[in-house]
């Protein structure tokens, strides 16, 4: 593999495969070569430094690299994440061929089609108001009590199928900080109210204590034998949430081959079901599938989820980029930079291949991002003219929800394509000169004032293009996504799908407790840690 991407170095620079600039001028048919589609999704990645042999040694590499091999074992539930023992199967939750997935000799489809079965059913309950609080009031609000992949999924998804709501309005709390869960309550009835308490393993510190904030909240205003009723349940820990005294037919579960950061498909995203219903949440769950159909029988250069993760891998371990943005135009998609933080960071943010041996090169991605056109005003100063090179990947639909709003969405097309245009053509400094001079500057100051006017160029941007974001389109987006982490985890050589660097933080968070609590003596904190402490409960 690195002799592959050795080749895909020397042949960059040799091709000078990063002035796209260049390139275009020399073939205006580059976009048909450097875009793909699939059915009304178009990804244009030929404003990356990438060419027809560039292209080539992708398809090498991933041959290599036995990528296909992978995504086809990830799939049969072969138990991928090993430092685990654990299948990858998410997949199977939006598994709408209903094929059997085997795990340990067993087909899962009924159970998971069982679980999608009792989640539609308990939301018809809410959403008609035949299932009814303590005092017999329909619910009016779900909070959604949750952190990580049991919230960032279902806060983003929520946001970005707004235009599907007609259920209850949907809150969600994940911080432990008590102003979130505070903030939220403060306008909530209790007798209209329902809680979803979100988490795998039932024993986030987060979660627990936010679900026991609100446990009391119901408890001191209807009454503890009023909780079952403003209560629900989604967790792997089926006993633990027993204990909580949530009843059996209010808890969807899901398995522990089902990452966190993959669960929007799972129970874990009840609060979606519950504000836009079962058959846009079916939808959704159908254009994940059709993504996993394209990503499992698409040959690479026609394949989006292939394509997306060897020009992420060639940007990050190639052309050394050590970040990305995501630059959604689509305010509802608000949190999918967010969301993708935590599917992309918390996959492929390791430093140990699967041999155990250190990472050779880059793993993971810094990524980060905001919604245009607000990133404009932000910090698309740095994207243009910074000294560092940020890949950028644009998303934008065809058509928004409000026809009466279309010249702004015109206005969100033409701010798009024009930053993606801008980051690729850049302005020379004759270009910048000859600006000032028509502007009416004299000659001496445009020379002076040209140098600051000047943008590089030659910046990469991928922008997809869809019909409209509904939640076919969404699912299929993040299905997108996902997929592109696995290509890239198998390129870096890393388990994607564990996560054991999120542990030392909560272990010594654990011990500092009694610490700041003042039940125990600080002396074996580190110097730092004590000097805070001191300053901060004295
Ligand atoms: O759903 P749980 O078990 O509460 O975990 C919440 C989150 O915490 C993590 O385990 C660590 O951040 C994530 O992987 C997970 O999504």
């Amino acid at each position: 593999m690195q002799t592959i991407v050795n080749e895909l170095k020397s042949t960059a620079e040799k091709t000078n495969a990063t002035d796209i600039r260049a390139a275009f001028a020399a073939d205006p048919g580059r976009f048909g070569k450097f875009s793909v589609s699939f059915d009304d999704l178009i990804m244009d990645y030929s404003k990356t430094a990438v060419n027809g042999e560039i292209l080539a040694l992708f398809e090498t590499l991933a041959e290599a690299a036995g990528v296909a091999k992978k995504r086809d074992e990830m799939f049969s539930g072969v138990a991928i994440n090993f430092t685990e023992d654990r299948a990858v199967l998410h997949t199977a939750l939006r598994n709408r061929s209903n094929t059997p997935v085997m795990v340990d000799g067993r087909d899962v489809m009924p159970d998971v089609n069982a679980v999608l079965a009792a989640m539609g059913k308990f939301s018809d309950g809410i959403r008609s108001g035949s299932l009814k609080g303590a005092t017999g009031k329909a619910i009016t609000d779900v909070v959604n009590i949750g952190i990580g992949g049991s919230d960032l999924g279902p806060v983003m998804a929520t946001l970005a199928l707004a235009p599907f709501h007609d259920g209850p309005r949907a809150h969600f709390v994940s911080n432990v900080d008590g102003a979130h869960i505070a903030d939220t309550l403060k306008h909530l009835d209790a007798e209209t109210t329902l809680f979803i308490v979100a988490s795998k393993t039932f024993t986030t510190i987060e979660t627990m204590t936010n679900a026991a904030t609100a446990r009391k909240f119901i408890a001191d205003k209807l009454g503890d034998d009023a909780v079952k009723h403003h209560f629900c349940a989604v967790s792997t820990a089926l006993d633990k949430v027993a204990a909580f005294g949530i009843d059996s037919d209010r808890v969807f579960g899901f398995w522990d081959w089902v990452g966190g950061r993959y669960s929007i498909w799972s129970a874990i995203g009840l609060p979606l079901m519950l504000a836009v219903g079962p058959e846009n949440f079916g939808k959704f769950l159908d254009g994940a599938h059709a993504m996993d159909t394209h990503f499992r029988t698409a040959p690479t250069a026609q394949n989006l989820p292939m394509l997306l993760g060897l020009v992420g891998f060639y940007h990050r371990n190639v052309l050394d980029y050590p970040t990305r943005a995501i630059l959604p135009y689509d305010q509802r998609l608000l949190r999918f930079p967010a969301y993708l933080q935590q599917l992309d960071m918390e996959s492929n943010g390791k430093g140990v291949t699967i041999d155990g041996t250190p990472v050779e090169g880059n793993s993971g991605p810094v990524v980060w991002g905001e919604p245009g056109t607000n990133g404009q005003h932000a910090f698309y100063q740095l994207i243009h003219q910074g000294t560092s090179v940020i890949p950028a990947e644009f998303m934008i639909a065809k058509t928004g929800f409000e026809p009466e709003l279309r010249h702004q969405h015109d206005l969100l097309i033409a701010n798009c394509l024009a930053q993606s245009a801008a980051l690729m053509k850049g302005r020379t400094l004759d270009e910048a000169k000859a600006q000032l001079a028509k502007a009416g500057m004299d000659e001496a100051k445009a020379s002076h004032i040209a140098p600051h006017r000047v943008f590089t160029g030659n910046r990469p941007s991928i922008t997809f293009v869809y019909e409209k974001l509904t939640p076919f389109a969404l699912g299929r987006l993040i299905a997108l996504y996902e997929h592109r982490v696995f290509v890239e985890g198998v390129l870096f050589r890393i388990n994607s799908f564990d996560q054991w660097g999120v542990e030392l933080g909560k272990e010594l968070a654990t011990g500092l407790l009694p610490v700041v609590q003042g039940k125990a003596a600080a002396d074996d904190q580190d110097g730092s840690t004590q000097g805070l402490v001191k300053a901060l409960i004295g």
